[in-house]
């Protein structure tokens, strides 16, 4: 478009409200439904998403002009949840979460009940928010593999579309919600050093900084990777053929076609809430020598758990986001000391939690001096909480977390002249872990890199990597309640402020368990209550949970 003359102008708007109503006229919002961008954008039945795709595509379109013309990007998952939901969410230039600030812009724009209302609550968007419509705009966007994803994907393009030729798009096809956010990030940094922004730059920083990292320490020991028969089946065998043989990766549970197939009974959301072994894993009987671990991905590739049977009795052990956080921050820790940088550059490390962190893994970093934060639940928090440090470890307890070096961190790294060979090393690999690990958000992949550098360095195998500390017994209990936004929870949700009177009760129950801790707080994507509560033994940790389901429902109006 260009902006010659007032009535040229003024025309070009006309055509481009027409072209906005034809296309909701394709997409109506269904009735009765009521839709909010939360933790993790918006997520429900599928069938219930076009019209939020086709308006999607107009937020997007906004933010992308508002900003100039960077480039912002669109993911369609909807992550460990069952197959027939679906989900979308934007993700800024930098490669971060939408700002919180647009969230209800999006929320407001797919409730609008009709297509004038949907035209006039963008007209009025665009002018409050000074949307220059005549800038270009750029567009990425992928969709993991479930079955609704085109359809939905088509719903998207019909709303970027309407602006015609002022706006460019890219479609990633089908590929991980990790990898889409590197392609963002990599397109809007003008430097280039991100790395190139195409799947293809992706495996090839990833293996590099990889190479680097075990040098002829490998072939490493075979790796079994759960891809919970979603999209990380498709992104790790692209990337192994990448890497070649120094990493053996045997793929499981990659039946990416198979209805009903992605997340059931597998992958890493079932593993950590089921505390199990997926039953497919199990009969594989992959695990059964002595050594052998394991991981899982959920549905599109931004968590991972491992796991491993321990030798005496072959019981499930659990390594999860906390494991590998404290793993993770104790050998970057060590990695700092080595590079012996002057004292002005010392590099502060720092690790950021979430209340379901397990106590033993806070107590374990506390006690070693290492500063841990908590933040509220959805990893917009911990990132933004990580962004303190100077190389910043984070982590959810369900596996979704990174690190971020801060670009300070870098510049010393990249200026520092090393007092020995030793020295020397020690920087080279911070490096190339800065290199490995995804800046923008966690990376299932990118994670599984992560631990098997660590491992690999230390010479360490699952059991010595899960000797460190032991997890205090805890169950995660969802509770349906008919409203719960009467729950409100504050102090990085580890306490409730409403319904008034029950933060004591369960305080009360909580102090007669011997290192009893539970909370309770709104789910943030789903229509639930959580629960969580550890002990000092199963048993324990069993009855807190029931005793505090208990106050929930009963606060709730339901005995
Ligand atoms: C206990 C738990 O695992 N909560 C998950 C879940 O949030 P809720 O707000 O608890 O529904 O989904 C979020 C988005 O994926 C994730 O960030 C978070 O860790
Ligand atoms: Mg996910």
């Amino acid at each position: 478009m260009s902006s010659s003359s007032p009535t040229k102008a003024a025309h070009e708007h006309a055509v481009l409200l027409n072209s906005i109503a034809d296309g909701a006229n394709q997409y109506p919002k269904p009735e009765h439904v009521n839709y909010t961008y939360g933790t993790a954008g918006f997520r429900t039945l599928a069938t219930k998403l076009p019209s939020v795709l086709f308006r999607v595509g107009l937020l997007a379109v906004l933010r992308s002009k508002r900003l100039e013309g960077a480039t912002i990007g669109i993911m369609v998952t909807a992550s460990h949840n069952p197959e027939p939901d679906n989900g979308v969410k934007l993700v800024d230039p930098s490669g971060e979460m939408l700002d919180p600030s647009w969230e209800p812009h999006a929320t407001t724009l797919s409730n609008c009940p009709s297509t004038e209302s949907l035209i006039s609550t963008f007209t009025t968007l665009a002018n409050h928010l000074r949307v220059d419509l005549h800038q270009p705009a750029n567009i990425v966007y992928a969709r993991d593999t479930r079955p609704s994803g085109p359809e939905l994907i088509k719903a998207l393009e019909t709303g970027l579309r309407v602006f015609g030729d002022s706006v460019k798009i890219n479609d990633l096809g089908v590929t991980t919600t990790p990898i889409l956010h590197y392609v963002v990030k990599a397109t809007n940094d003008k430097t280039a050093e991100y790395g190139v922004p195409t799947k293809e730059g992706y495996n090839a920083k990833m293996a590099k900084a990889f190479t680097t990292l075990i040098g002829n320490k490998g072939p490493l020991a075979p790796l079994y990777v759960d891809c919970a028969n979603g999209v990380g089946a498709v992104a790790l065998k692209d990337f192994t053929d990448a890497l070649g043989d120094l990493l053996p990766v045997h793929p499981l549970n990659t039946a990416t076609t198979t209805q009903g197939a992605l997340n059931h009974m597998c992958g890493a959301d079932f593993v950590k809430t089921k505390q199990a072994l997926p039953p497919s894993v199990h009969s594989s009987g992959v695990l059964s020598k002595p050594g052998s671990r394991a991981c899982s991905f959920d549905g599109d590739a931004d968590r991972i758990v491992f796991y491993y049977l321990n030798e005496e009795k072959a019981n499930f052990r659990l390594l999860d986001g906390d494991k590998i956080a404290v793993m993770v921050a104790m050998f970057l820790v060590d990695l700092v000391v080595k590079a012996k940088l002057d004292e002005e550059h010392r590099l502060k490390v720092g690790v950021v939690q979430t209340a379901y962190a397990n106590g033993s893994s806070t107590k374990y970093l506390t006690s070693r001096n290492i500063p841990v934060t908590c933040v509220s639940t959805g990893v917009k928090h911990l990132h933004h909480a990580a962004q303190r440090y100077d190389i910043g470890v984070y982590f959810e307890a369900n596996g979704h977390g990174t690190v971020l070096f801060s670009d300070s961190a870098i510049k010393a790294l990249k200026a520092a002249s090393p007092q020995s060979p030793d020295a020397a090393n020690a920087i080279k690999n911070l490096l190339a872990f800065s290199e490995l690990i995804n800046q923008a958000v966690g990376d299932a992949l990118s994670d599984m890199l992560l631990v098997e550098a660590v491992l690999a360095h230390r010479g360490w195998g699952a059991s010595d990597w899960d000797a460190g500390y032991e997890d205090l017994p805890n169950r995660l209990v969802k509770v349906e309640v008919p409203d719960r936004s009467i729950f409100v929870a504050t102090d990085a949700e580890r306490k409730l402020t409403n319904p008034p009177g029950l933060q004591e009760k369960i305080e009360e129950v909580m102090r007669k368990y011997e290192m009893g801790r539970s909370f309770v707080r709104p789910s943030g994507t789903e229509d639930c209550v959580r629960v969580y509560a550890e002990a000092k033994t199963n048993s324990e940790a069993e009855n807190l949970a029931l005793a505090i389901t208990d106050l929930v429902r009963f606060a709730s109006g339901q005995s």
